[in-house]
């Protein structure tokens, strides 16, 4: 790392060499520490460690146990079964690294002039220092917020309820959906019961387990149990998780009679319900302005990052009743935050009174082996996934081999399925079958946790390409090729383009062309170069494929020491699955994915802990 350490003076110069900061970091630290007139490296460090903490997407740095908490990372079995020289010299420079003294540390936070106390006015400085926590101010504000806006949604009862017209709503909800072959289960029934009687409540449960039915049913008995609901707005983090909202509702709501059945309505991205006004400038509805909705649906909570839900909560209005709907298990944003995993723990503490979470936990898509084996991922069953991955079932297959020792052409079966789904495409193509070409899209995805290096998106992708030539000659080679595979890589609002849409180029004369999925989910033509962030698609993250789900994936695991390989991780990517399922991967990169939830440290259970036990409410 010696490109890093200019950047660093003093202590460090040798955090950074042994791994634990990078130069962002420094630079960071360096300006915050400036700024607020602190020289003292010792607050320095305490604020380079923060800022790593938050790139790692935790908000808060312990003082107290952020040394045995970065030795765990740092030296970690995995890590150093297989280290090089860099990663061994890295090491022996960590054992060398001095520490300051937790409770000298403390102190000297505390008294810095660069760092906030629990009870200073905000945005006055850059960091916080709250019950021995060291925050960056904006997540620490946002924190409270989401902390105190959550709790009191969920105490602040509906206007004008009538608790007998609920029950009435949804027992004739419950009949309306029988008679249609769905038998609401008692979670989902207590769901619907939930989302009309509070302001806000939260579905959790993992795929197949009914949370769209479920989404179906809170309309119906909103529209049910108060004629006029208000308007339904429904919305996800990412567009193409919103458009499968948008049609999962509308496909489940047309099987119900004419007098409850929701009625059709759109779904956008978080960001444009909210009114985004460009990245960084804000949006336009908030506290002061907040949305005009009767009721807000915001499925794929899990990807809601901190800001984003303290930003949706500030613009829920007094007569709105918010539902976050999600997989608790699913990877969390990118950005900083896990609220939806938060809210869930801390329910199972406060109960459902306090935070009105329902988990559903029937699976009625299938029994199949994917569904068993995402269940072992999600219990933390090493044992239990392994059995299921290696029982040889027809749509669950293991290649138990460190994936960066095999190629694509040695998977079996996997090269031949790309070839003929390819060449399926290629005929769709030609007949001008675009609905068709478009379906073909998701027939399989092979999802990697890496971009680069022999485990990431690049390797394989170039791989894909190659297995391809025969079918589609000429591929990666900076030209669009009829029947290619495409993602769009940014929200173009005006041409309802989402960011995660996929495509196929379906002509070149007169320009190259690509079909993608319209507002409306049909298929619509454009020309490649309107698309200015089109992108060939073969390979793609497990981060950007959530939200979507493929008829048959494979998923190439990293090796054990990867930090991206945790339990959310390969429980995203086996519940991409629909039919399905290859895992390429050592046995040891599935055991140590299992057993390694993702931490990232919140203080939002802290908070409502706190002031439960203050005021027996979770309320400000
Ligand atoms: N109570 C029920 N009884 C029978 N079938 C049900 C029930 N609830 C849902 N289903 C069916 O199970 C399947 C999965 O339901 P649904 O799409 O609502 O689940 P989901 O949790 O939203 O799944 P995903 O997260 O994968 O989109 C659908 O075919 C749906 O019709």
């Amino acid at each position: 790392m010696p490109d890093l350490i200019p950047v660093a003076a003093g202590v460090l110069v040798p955090f950074c060499r042994a791994g634990v900061l990078e130069a962002a970091d420094v630079h960071l630290a360096r300006l915050v520490c400036r700024a607020g007139g602190e020289s003292s490296p010792d607050v320095e460090l305490a604020a380079a460690l923060t800022v790593r903490e938050l790139r790692l997407g935790s908000v808060q740095m312990d003082p107290a146990t952020i040394r045995e908490q970065v030795t765990q990372q740092i030296l970690d079995p995995a890590v150093m079964a297989s280290a090089g020289p860099a990663e061994l010299a890295a090491a022996t420079e960590f054992g060398e690294l001095e520490w300051p003294d937790p409770d000298r540390w403390l102190a000297e936070l505390d008294a810095s002039p660069a760092v906030a106390g629990p009870m200073t006015p905000p945005n006055r400085r850059a960091l916080r220092l709250d019950d021995g926590l060291l925050h960056p101010e904006r997540y620490w504000q946002d924190e409270q917020q989401v902390a105190a806006l959550t709790a009191a949604l969920a105490e602040d009862p509906p206007a004008g309820l009538d608790g007998s017209a609920v029950e009435a709503a949804v027992r004739a909800v419950d009949l309306a959906l029988a008679e249609t072959g769905t038998v609401l289960d008692p979670a989902q029934i207590r769901a619907s019961e939930q989302a009309c009687r509070r302001r806000l409540s939260i579905l959790a449960g993992g795929p197949g387990t009914g949370k769209t039915t479920t989404v179906c049913a809170i309309l119906a008995v909103l529209r049910r149990a108060l004629g006029d609901p208000g308007p339904v707005r429904l919305a996800a983090p990412s567009g193409k998780a919103a458009a499968r909202l948008r049609d999962a509702v509308a496909e489940v709501s047309v099987g119900l009679p004419a007098a409850i059945r929701p009625p059709a309505v759109e779904a956008t991205t978080v960001h444009s319900l909210l009114g985004s006004r460009g990245p960084g400038r804000g949006f336009s509805h908030g506290r002061h302005d907040p949305l005009a909705a009767g009721v807000v649906i915001v499925d794929e909570a899990s990807m809601l990052s901190l800001p984003m839900a303290a930003r949706l909560l500030e613009a829920i209005g007094p007569s709105t009743r918010l539902v976050l709907v999600g997989d608790p298990g699913q990877l969390v944003s990118v950005d900083a935050g896990s609220v939806l995993t938060d809210v869930v723990a801390s329910a199972a503490d406060l109960g459902p009174d306090r935070l009105p979470v329902t988990t559903l936990t029937s699976n009625h898509r299938s029994g199949g082996a994917i569904a068993r084996l995402a269940e072992a991922v999600r219990r933390g069953d090493h044992e239990a996934a392994l059995d299921v991955l290696e029982a040889e079932d027809p749509s669950v297959r293991f290649v138990g081999v460190d994936a960066a020792t095999v190629a694509l052409e040695s998977l079996p079966g996997v090269a031949g399925q790309v070839r003929s789904v390819a060449s399926r495409m290629v005929e769709a193509v030609d007949l001008s079958d675009d609905v068709t070409a478009l379906g073909l899209v998701d027939e399989h995805r092979l999802l990697c946790a890496h971009r680069q290096g022999p485990y990431g998106v690049e390797a394989w992708s170039r791989q894909l390409d190659a297995a391809l030539s025969d079918v589609l000659p000429g591929l990666g080679r900076g030209r669009w090729v009829l029947g290619e595979p495409v993602i769009v890589n940014r929200n173009m609002r005006q041409l309802e383009i989402n960011n995660g849409d996929c495509g196929v180029v379906v002509s070149q004369d007169p320009v190259p062309t690509v079909v993608l999925p319209s507002g409306s989910g049909a298929a619509r033509r454009l020309p490649c170069a309107l698309v200015a962030s089109l992108r060939p698609l073969q390979a793609m993250t497990v981060h950007k494929a959530q939200g979507s789900q493929f008829n048959r994936v494979t998923v190439v695991l990293p090796p054990p020491e990867s930090p991206l390989l945790t339990r959310e991780l390969i429980y995203t990517a086996i519940t991409r699955a629909r039919a399905g399922l290859m895992v390429v991967g050592s046995r040891e990169s599935v055991v140590r994915a299992v057993a390694q939830p993702s931490l990232r440290r919140s203080g939002l259970g802290r908070i409502w802990n706190l002031r439960t036990q203050r005021g027996g409410q979770i309320g400000p």
